[in-house]
């Protein structure tokens, strides 16, 4: 059985410490209380980099410029329902102070902690990716 594909845009915001953004996600929805990166779905008729600069202000605040989006790596991982195609792109220059909109958690880590957060089952590949570029 095929599940239709669910593109979705992901951040990894650094900071000027070399530290990564996590958000958890809230109770009640799927995978509830996993550390995850900020980030959402491509709406139709959106760039995977539009959509990430509007969740980007929308969860958390910030403006961040079209040229300060760094394409490094993507998650390709087959859920129930769907498949997920999540590009990640690192973020280090945004306008604004980090503030959790939504209510959500955060948590700033440097790569070679983020083991120590449990993570979507697509985002685990990710973090070598990130181990070799940060730390
Ligand atoms: N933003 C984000 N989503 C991720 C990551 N890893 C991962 O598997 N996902 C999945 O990608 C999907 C898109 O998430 P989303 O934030 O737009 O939507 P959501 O499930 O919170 O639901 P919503 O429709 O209520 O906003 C979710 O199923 C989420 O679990 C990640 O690192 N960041």
């Amino acid at each position: 059985m095929s599940q239709p594909i669910l593109l979705v845009a992901a951040a990894a915001l650094v900071d000027t410490d070399n530290r990564i953004l996590l958000t958890r996600r809230p109770p009640g929805k799927d995978m509830a209380g996993l550390w995850e990166f900020p980030g959402g779905k491509v709406e139709p008729g959106e760039t995977p980099e539009a959509a990430l600069r509007r969740e980007l202000f929308e969860e958390l605040s910030i403006d961040v410029c079209a040229e300060c989006l760094h394409p490094i790596t993507f998650a390709s991982h087959t859920y129930e329902k769907f498949h997920l195609l999540m590009p990640l792109f690192l973020i280090r220059q945004w306008d604004g102070m980090v503030a959790a909109l939504e209510g959500q958690e955060l948590a700033w880590v440097r790569a070679t902690r983020l083991k120590d957060y449990p993570m979507p089952p697509a985002d685990v590949p990710l973090i070598p990716a990130l181990r070799d570029l940060l730390s």
